[in-house]
Order: structure tokens, then sequence, then C-alpha cells
């Protein structure tokens, strides 16, 4: 019989930054490959991240790589840290308590710890996968109950013939297990405790524990699918709250002051680092002069120094009955407190050549002192403060500009959110894809329009490509990669958007997939609106962490979240205006200074779409019982200051959810609660502008 291939992943921080500390792995190997009949184990570290592990376990059981087994040893205990089983738990496809249960009655004949240890085994696909305590002994003891049995757990998994080997072998099975003979496990004094230090602090645990899925289980087939959600349905209001909820804080970094800048929020006081001016400066061209209170300013007077904006070195104090010539912007001269206009002056005099200015007459007899000069730091005193918390620096130049005028080098502002866009679907082929259509292929008409919105927002994006719902698996690897950074994402994003496959048909595979592959949890799944009422939000833990834990980036700490949008085109657009964008906006510290935050999440006017009343040109539409978002062209009327909304279409198909027209020209959705007939014309309604207001001429009403 051909040897069975094993491998080991050690979970541990402290291991995977030094491999020499680990001592689990060369305790484990000689116990497994005693009989012969495993190959020598692949051996792994990582540190205590749900990603890293589920990416070496899926690499050891989804592909021509696959092992028979996957130990993974640590992280199994009750430290806030420990995340290796809801890791692994979601990866499962089959469980088996059997063996849990026999690692733990082994482990509590020797301590009463085994009652602290929270091991999961199961098969994926072929492979059997079980987690180890961390500690050396600990692990040792638990395989050691079960490795007997392991052989042929795997070979079963693998698809071997039962029936075929429990004829052959159980007998033998039974007996090298020891179930006739008393138990092989050692009576020592045990201790299950990790050979990683686990600080115990009372930090905020990210990762939670792994919530049942409501999902359906696509394995299950479409017989067994719901015929109703199990998800709640929601009302909006309500789901923008789950998504305040959820948002993790905002990432305070250190930007340069430069164009890239431009639209984060600030995330700290900031104070002039220099006076502007650094010195009394003219702001007119002229002649500088010693003026007094009272005293007639005008006469003639020699011209006894120039002084240029931008000249170094030393002014030389002018004397009193003297002027000195300068120009706008350009420092006095010491014991000089005034500036004179060259048009209140007159040539009187030149020097012998002609070119230059000998003395000149003021006509001015009443400039007072201070009077055209900019004491040093006028415009900004020095420290000063030049930001709050929570400005935007905005596009129009104001900040960068204060910033660059006091010599800021860099300033404290909130990171912008990533955002990955992954479309899902066999139907769809790329739209720029030059073939005719096919079949029931359709052109992904949402990745573009919802990369060029997010970016329209001041947000990088990063270009998922599509999933597709076939082969099973392809939909779990794309948003896998796309947490991690690797393959078809080019950089990891904080927030991924999803467009189709979130309602109730059997290729709908969003929700499963995010609960029961990614071990994430849905926080909404059905929204009381019209369109969009499919919306998914989930959060899906990236690191688990103390807040004592220092090698921890903030950054490493939080979720990551999902949102989930309906596959159809005008659906997926309305809920990225309505749910996602307020979350980046929280993400980048909208509302950081906002009194409101902290009882109405969702009032800080910084928030999503800004909200205008308008006035109704027509007749619109109610559905009975959800909440429209209906797009329409927002026109500020020139003669009575009012804004008025025109539906983009109000026939059967002109609001439909697959009609992405419907937005082309929209720069406003208004809010049509539901109720029975329609809204009338004249009546005012509450609007959310995705675009400026358009500028109009006539009045649309008389
Ligand atoms: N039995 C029920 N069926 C449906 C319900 C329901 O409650 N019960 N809800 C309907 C509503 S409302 C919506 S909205 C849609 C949501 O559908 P999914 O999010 O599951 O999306 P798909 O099924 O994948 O696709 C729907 C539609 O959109 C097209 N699509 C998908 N992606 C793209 C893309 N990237 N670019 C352009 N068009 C796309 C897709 O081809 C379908 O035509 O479910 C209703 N059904
Ligand atoms: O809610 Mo769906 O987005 O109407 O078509
Ligand atoms: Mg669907």
């Amino acid at each position: 019989m051909d040897r069975l291939k094993a491998a080991i992943l050690i979970v541990s921080d402290t291991a995977s930054q030094d491999p020499a500390s680990d001592k689990t792995a060369s305790a484990l190997t000689p116990i497994l490959t005693a009989e012969g009949k495993w190959e020598s184990p692949a051996i792994k570290i990582v540190p205590d991240n749900v990603f890293h592990i589920q990416q070496a376990v899926c690499d050891w059981t989804d592909g021509p790589n696959w092992h028979n087994l996957i130990l993974l040893s640590g992280g199994t205990g009750f430290a806030v840290r420990d995340i290796t089983p809801e890791a692994v738990s979601p990866l499962i496809h089959r469980h088996a308590p059997g063996l849990v249960h026999g690692m733990i009655a082994a482990s509590l004949k020797v301590t009463p710890f085994a009652m602290m240890s929270r091991p999961v085994a199961g098969v994926r696909d072929k492979t059997l996968i079980i987690t180890l305590p961390g500690s050396p002994k600990g692990a040792v003891e638990n395989l050691e109950a079960i490795v007997k049995l392991l052989p042929h757990a795997c070979l079963q998994s693998a698809g071997a013939n039962s029936r075929n080997m429990h004829a052959a072998g159980v007998k033998s099975l039974e007996a090298e297990a020891g179930f006739s003979s008393g138990s092989s496990v050692t009576q020592t004094q045990h201790n299950h405790h990790h050979h990683h230090h686990h600080g115990h602090g009372h930090g905020h645990v990210v990762v939670k524990a792994h919530t049942t899925p409501r999902s359906n289980d696509p394995a299950a087939g479409p017989g067994r699918r719901y015929r109703a959600s199990p998800y709640p349905m929601l009302s909006v209001e309500k789901a923008l709250c789950e998504i305040s909820e959820h948002t993790p804080e905002p990432i305070v970094i250190e930007a340069p002051v430069n164009a890239s800048t431009v639209g984060c929020v600030v995330a700290e006081d900031v104070y002039a680092a220099e006076a502007v001016p650094a010195y009394r400066a003219s702001t007119v061209d002229g002649y500088a002069i010693i003026a007094s209170e009272g005293a007639n300013t005008s006469g003639t007077f020699p011209v006894a120094s120039i002084t240029h904006a931008n000249v170094g070195g030393v002014l030389v104090p002018l004397q009193p009955g003297t002027v000195a010539r300068i120009t706008t912007g350009a420092p006095l001269p010491p014991n000089a407190n005034a500036v004179v206009m060259v048009e209140d002056t007159e040539l009187a005099t030149t020097t012998p050549d002609g070119n230059e200015e000998a003395t000149i007459q003021i006509l001015a007899e009443d400039i007072l002192p201070g009077e055209n000069v900019r004491e040093p730091g006028s415009d900004v005193a020095l420290g000063s403060k030049i930001l709050s918390r929570g400005d935007i620096i905005s596009p129009i130049g104001g900040e960068i500009g204060l910033l660059a005028a006091t010599g800021t080098q860099t300033v404290k502002v909130f990171k912008k959110p990533t955002v990955g866009v992954l479309s899902t679907g066999d139907e769809l082929v790329e739209h720029d894809d030059p073939r005719p259509l096919t079949g029931g292929q359709i052109r992904d008409s949402n990745r573009p329009s919802l990369i060029s919105c997010l970016q329209s927002w001041g947000f990088s994006t990063v270009d998922l490509g599509i999933a597709r719902d076939t082969p099973v698996g392809e939909l779990e690897h794309a948003l896998r990669d796309s947490l991690r950074g690797v393959g078809r994402a080019s950089s990891s994003v904080d927030v991924i958007v999803t467009t189709g496959g979130v309602s109730m048909g059997e290729l709908d595979l969003l929700k499963p997939t995010i609960e029961r592959s990614l071990g994430g949890t849905i926080h909404f799944g059905r929204v009381s609106m019209k369109p969009g009422k499919p919306t998914t939000f989930a959060t899906i833990p990236f690191k688990a962490a103390t807040s004592d834990s220092g090698a921890l980036t903030q950054q490493e700490r939080q979720s990551k979240l999902i949102f989930s949008l309906p596959g159809n085109p005008a659906s997926a657009l309305v809920t990225l205006n309505l749910f996602v964008l307020p979350s980046l906006h929280k993400l980048s510290g909208l509302g950081e200074n906002s009194q409101a935050l902290s009882t109405k999440p969702w009032m800080a006017p910084q928030l999503g779409l800004p909200r205008v009343a308008v006035v109704l040109t027509h007749h619109f539409p109610l559905d009975p019982k959800r909440t429209e978002y209906h797009r329409a062209v927002v026109t500020g009327s020139r003669s009575d200051g009012r804004l008025y909304a025109t539906s983009t279409g109000i026939d059967g198909v002109g609001q439909r959810s697959s009609r992405v027209g419907s937005l082309a020209a929209a720069n406003a959705l208004v809010i049509l609660r539901p109720g029975r007939g329609v809204g009338i014309k004249g009546e005012i309604m509450e609007a959310l502008m995705m675009g400026p207001v358009h500028a109009s001429d006539t009045r649309i009403i008389c």
C-alpha cells in the first residue's frame, strides 16, 4: 500500500516569527510515522490568523496537492487569540465528533484541563482535518489517542470501499487502538497550556464564535432549499444601524501634504508650525517709511535702500528722514512701520545717469503706523489651530493651502478604505468582450458602473473580476483571495462589494459562502426596500487580537466588510449609494466630530448622501409594502428657490430594477414611503442627492 500523506500546521504567532521555538511538529512526527503508514509529514507554521490558517488548510485539501490528513496544533483554547476552531469549522464538510470525543476522553484521564480545549475534527473533500492542543505534550497525548484509527478514517474519506476495509481490518484496528487491552495513554501530570504566550487583556475581541448559518446548504440541492427566506426583513433604518454598528473605527495614518491627501478627513487638530507671514511684510508696492501717530507724512525723502520680496540676507535699518523702496510681500526694514503706495508719490530727483530714484515726494499726509503692513503671524499666528479633527481636506484647496503655507510636512488623517468590486454569475461576460452574446449571456455592467461610482467618491478600487457560480468553490476562493490581497486582488481591500447571487435561486451562493465557508456573520440578508430587497451585509473576522498585542496593526485587527448587493443593475447602484457609501464615509472618519453620531449614528449629516426636500412635478406611484428609492432628476428653480423632482420613468418598465437606464441622468433618489395610490403632484417628499442639482431657468410647476 502507498503510504498516506499527512501535513502538520502549527498555529502560533510566536512560532511564525521564530520557527525554532516550535517543539510540537517534531514531537508529533515520530508518532505518526512510527508504523510506516505515513510519509514524513509536510510542516508549515502560520500566525493565529483566520485567513492564514484557512489558506494553509485549503492548500492541502483543494487541488492536486491534497493530503490525507491535516493536523493543526495551537489556538484551540479559551484565550482571546485562540481562533483555530473558528477558522477550521467553516472549512469542514462533514464533522467527526467521534474523534473529538475520543481525544477529550483520553486527555480527561490525565487532567481536567482537557475540558479547556475546543478541538474540531472532520472531513473536507477527501482530507481528514484534526485540531490538537498547542503544547507538545497535549498534542502528543491527543494524537496518541486516535493515531491508530487515522489510516482507516483517511482511506474511507478518500473514497476507499468501506465494507472491504472493515472485513479486512476492523478486528486488528480495534486491537491496535487498544480498545481490548486498555488505554495506551500514560497517566502523567499534564498541562494543556500553549507553548506560546497569550496576553489576557480585556481588549476588543474581533473574532466571534462561528454563528449558525441560516443560509441554504448548497450541497443539499434545490430539493431541500428554503422556500421562504430565513433572513428577517429589516427596515432601511435598521439596516443602516447594523452597518454603523459593524463598521470598524477609522484608522489614523500620517500623510504628506499634497494632492493625495485631498478628500481625507483630518484625524487630529493641526496647529501652525510657522507664522504667516513670518516677518513684517508690505501689502503694496511703494516706499517703507517711519510713520508716527498724528504726524504729517508728506514731504521729499531720499530713497535709502531697496527691499524686494524673496531677498535673503540682513535688512539695513531705515534711518529717520529716509524711505526704502519696497515690493508687495517684501519684508520691511527694521524701524520702518508703514508703506506708502507708489501711486501716492512722485519722483523728485534721479541719480546722475537718470536710472535710479534719488529722492521721491510723498503726497499722502496721513499715513498711519501699520498702514499697508502685514504683521508677523497676522494671517496665521504661530501655534494657532489651523484645522480641526473631522475637517475634510477639500479639493477646493483651502486646507492644503493652509497646511502648505505653515510649513506642515505631514498631517494625521483617517485612511480612506480600499474597495474591491466582484461580479458573480455564470451568465456574465466582460462588457468589452467583442464577441456577440450567445444564449443567456449578459454583459457585466455592474462592475464598471460600481467602480466608476466608487472612484467618483474618491475611494481606491480593486477590480476583482467575475466569479463564476460553477465550479463549486470559485466564489469562495475569489473572496478569500480578495480578503488576503492575493490572486485576482492586486492589493488587500477593506471592503468587498459583490453583485448578484443573493436572492432565492439555487445558484445564489453568496450567503452560504459567507456563512459556511468563510465563517462570516450575516448581519442582514433582506431589506424592505425597492429596489434592493435581497441586499446583504456581512463581516468576516480578519484577525483575533487583544488590545495588548502590540504586534498587530489596527488594520489587522479590523473585520472586513462584505456588501453583497443584488445583481439587478439598478438595484446594485441604488444600494451602493444607500448602504455602502455611509459605511465608507464612517471608515474615512467623516462625522467623527459630530455630536449627533453617538446617539443617532446615521443622523450625522456627513454620512451618506445629502437629504433634501423636493416638490414632485407629477404623480409618483407608491409600492404598497416597500419603501421605494425612485430614480429622479432634481432641478433647482431660479425663481422660487425650491427643488423639483421628475421621475426617470414611471411606466411599468421605468423603475424596473433590471433597468440601469433608470439611473442615467438621475441625480436623486426620491424616498417614497409605502402606501396606496400615488405621491401627488406638488407634494413635498424627501430625496437623497447622488449628484449636483441641475439648474433650471424655467419654473416647472405653475
Ligand atoms: N423567488 C424570488 N426570486 C427573486 C427575489 C425573491 O425575493 N424571491 N428577489 C428578486 C429581487 S428583488 C432581486 S433584486 C433579484 C436579486 O437577484 P440576485 O442578487 O440573486 O442576482 P442574480 O440572480 O445573480 O441576478 C439577477 C439579475 O441581474 C443580472 N446581473 C447579475 N450580475 C450582473 C452584472 N454584473 N451586470 C449586469 N447584470 C447582472 C443577472 O443576469 C440577472 O438578470 O432577485 C429577484 N428574484
Ligand atoms: O429588490 Mo429587487 O432589487 O427590486 O429587484
Ligand atoms: Mg438570483
